[in-house]
């Protein structure tokens, strides 16, 4: 598991009564955008809050990448509308509130990190030198070592320094660390997550690797073949779930509440919605983040569920039919 997120220094009753923090991060009404007359994203409404470091989870070709590049103004919705920061995404004020770090990571090759740097230090308002030099020489990178030579994983070092360099309000990252080390994704995370939090940065994060979440996102999006399956605060999130385990026959279950279910013996373990209580026959656990979402991501076609009350079953209906 990576280092846990410090302690914000915001309280939610800051956040409330904060006026800039009152203003969601991202907010989506019916978004969608196709690629060749194909849906990536279809019919997605979520809220995203500031303050906080928001994990998209989703498997392969699930919308996520979509999703983060349209907050980060570069593609354009073909249905509905984004909100960033209150401002339409792609808005010109946007630029230096919002850094964005892309899945292939695109830096000049023939750069050397100094001069990627000094490029950072030169195209943004307010730049923090310091700060990410220190993400640089952590990965003991040659400030004069061109951006062309260095591996995936050290490309992946100078493109957050730029990002964290730039002070944004907005830090949007795609798999940042699919290409590091244990190590460095250790320490690098870790790191991230004290400038965040001394900053009051709002992150959001997309990542396959669920572990990498694990103890660091308090907020949760689930985009699962492009719509979003589960949104809402984690702790809201997992404590509308539970993780049932009891014999195969003789415990009853509400269909509409099973997300899955798997079998080894005679015994079952089944993931569902809502707290309960259920038939006795059943031990009843909260699920942690992994059990969550691998229970989700196995049983695309189960119970859907938003928010975290587990959901609401006007939406569920919709959204099945709708797919
Ligand atoms: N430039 C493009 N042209 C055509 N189709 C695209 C393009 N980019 C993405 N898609 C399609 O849109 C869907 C969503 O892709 P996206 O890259 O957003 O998923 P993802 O969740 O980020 O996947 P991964 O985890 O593999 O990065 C996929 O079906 C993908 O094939």
């Amino acid at each position: 598991m990576l280092p846990a997120a410090p302690e914000r220094e915001a309280s939610e009753g800051d956040r409330v009564n904060d006026p800039i923090r009152a203003v969601p991060a991202l907010e989506a009404a019916g978004l969608g955008l196709r690629y060749r007359g194909e849906w990536a994203l279809r019919d997605c409404d979520f809220t995203v809050p500031a303050g906080r470091i928001s994990g998209v989870v989703g498997p392969n070709g699930a919308g996520k990448s979509t999703l983060l590049a349209l907050a980060a103004g570069l593609l354009a919705p073909d249905a509905g509308g984004l909100r960033v920061l209150g401002e339409p995404a792609g808005a010109p004020g946007l630029r230096a509130r919002v850094a964005y770090v892309a899945q292939d990571k695109p830096l000049y090759p023939g750069l050397t990190v100094a001069e990627t740097l000094r490029m950072g230090r030169e195209l943004n308002p307010v730049w923090d030198e310091e700060g990410a030099r220190r993400i640089v020489e952590q990965g003991e990178l040659r400030l004069r070592a061109r951006v062309g030579s260095l591996s995936g994983g050290q490309r992946t070092r100078v493109s957050l320094a730029l990002a964290l360099g730039k002070r944004a309000e907005l830090l949007l990252l795609d798999e940042p660390m699919s290409d590091l080390d244990p190590l460095a994704r250790h320490q690098l995370m870790g790191t991230l997550m004290s400038v965040v939090a001394e900053r009051g940065t709002t992150v959001v994060v997309s990542s396959h690797i669920l572990p990498e979440l694990d103890g660091v996102i308090d907020h949760l999006l689930l985009v699962q073949g492009g719509r979003v399956r589960l949104s809402g605060d984690l702790e809201d999130v997992l404590d509308g779930h539970r993780l049932l385990t009891g014999p195969v026959t003789g415990s009853e279950l509400p269909e509409h509440l099973v997300v899955e279910r798997r079998v080894g013996g005679r015994r079952a373990t089944v993931l569902v919605r809502g707290a309960g209580p259920f038939d006795e026959g059943w031990q009843s656990g909260r699920p942690g983040l992994e059990e969550l979402l691998l229970g989700y991501l196995r049983s695309p076609g189960s119970a859907r569920a938003r928010g975290g009350n587990g959901g609401d079953d006007r939406n569920d209906e919709h959204e099945e039919r709708a797919a």
